[in-house]
């Protein structure tokens, strides 16, 4: 099986660079839609058939795994199986949380959290979200989806204004996914994330691959980590749903079946390398 090969001179060279030199690579994944598949219902979600196991075997083969994600951290770990990935590191809530083997560092919500978790139900009431809308409470953040119900991109678009009403109320950011609008603190981003990330780890590589619109952040990262000087390699998880992200990759992959065998050429690539020195 072999990697497949990123459309841009950048995304190739930062391949180059990590199959040369893995110890000092970072690979860095999205959780929901990159990982595991989207499915109705967010507490449903678990890792594609195969892509833990990978995981698990790449880890020692590179400087780090890490995943970070919208997920509180140790939801991430649940439902991917994460505990069983040797040194993997999760940063949940877009980077505001920390796991890493075992342990969670988190700092307190701001209390504009809890100014929208008591005041989102009235607002959806008041504003007759249709029925199957749901609300996320991740604890640093609540999550409106509307997935479920019968006219998704409508109830977005008719929630939108509010949410963004309230959110400015509550001095929080508003945070556009798939089929849901996320109230989250400001302050931190999947870009900051894994710049800190990276740098922290000293890596000369870094291999990002996500989905969603609050990937771009670690897109655009990944792009001011190449005028550092790290080689950087940018991963869509293609789908129908966001073609934002398409635009900017070095490489497209067909959604979390495409991840799982990318990881699986990646792996068996560095495998199969003769040994250095
Ligand atoms: O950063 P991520 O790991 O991609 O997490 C982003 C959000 O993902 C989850 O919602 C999305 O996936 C659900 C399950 O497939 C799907 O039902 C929903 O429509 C998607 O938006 C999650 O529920 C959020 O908390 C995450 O922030």
């Amino acid at each position: 099986m072999t990697v497949p090969r990123p459309h841009t001179a950048e995304g190739a060279a930062a391949l180059d660079r990590l199959l040369a030199e893995p110890s000092t690579a970072v690979l860095a994944f999205d959780f929901d839609g990159t990982l595991a598949p989207i499915v109705a219902d967010p507490r449903d979600a678990r890792a594609y058939p195969g892509v833990t196991t990978e995981l698990a075997r790449l880890s020692p083969l590179v400087a780090s795994v890490v995943i970070i994600t919208g997920r509180p951290a140790g939801l991430a770990v649940e439902y991917g199986g994460l505990d069983g990935v040797d040194g993997v590191v999760v940063l949940g809530q877009y980077g505001r949380e920390r796991w890493e083997a075992g342990r969670l560092e988190a700092p307190e919500p701001p209390p504009g959290v809890r100014l929208v978790r008591d005041e989102l139900p009235e607002l959806l009431r008041r504003h007759d979200a249709p029925e199957g809308t749901w609300i996320e409470d991740k604890g640093h953040a609540l999550a409106v989806h509307t997935r479920r119900t019968p006219a998704p991109e409508a109830a977005l678009t008719l929630l939108r204004g509010p949410l963004t009403e309230l959110a400015e109320r509550a001095e929080l950011t508003v945070e556009p996914g798939r089929m849901v609008i996320e109230l989250r603190p400001p302050g931190m981003d999947k870009g900051a994330a894994l710049t800190r990330f990276v740098t922290e780890r000293g890596a000369a590589s870094v291999l990002y691959a996500g989905d969603d619109l609050g990937d771009l952040a670690a897109f655009d990262a990944v792009a001011a980590l190449r005028g550092a000087g790290v080689a950087g390699l940018t991963v869509c998880s293609g789908s129908d749903e966001v073609t934002a992200l398409a635009d900017r990759a070095d490489l497209v992959v067909d959604g979390p079946p495409g991840v799982a065998a990318l990881l699986g050429s990646l792996r068996a690539a560095l495998e199969s390398a003769p040994p250095r020195g």
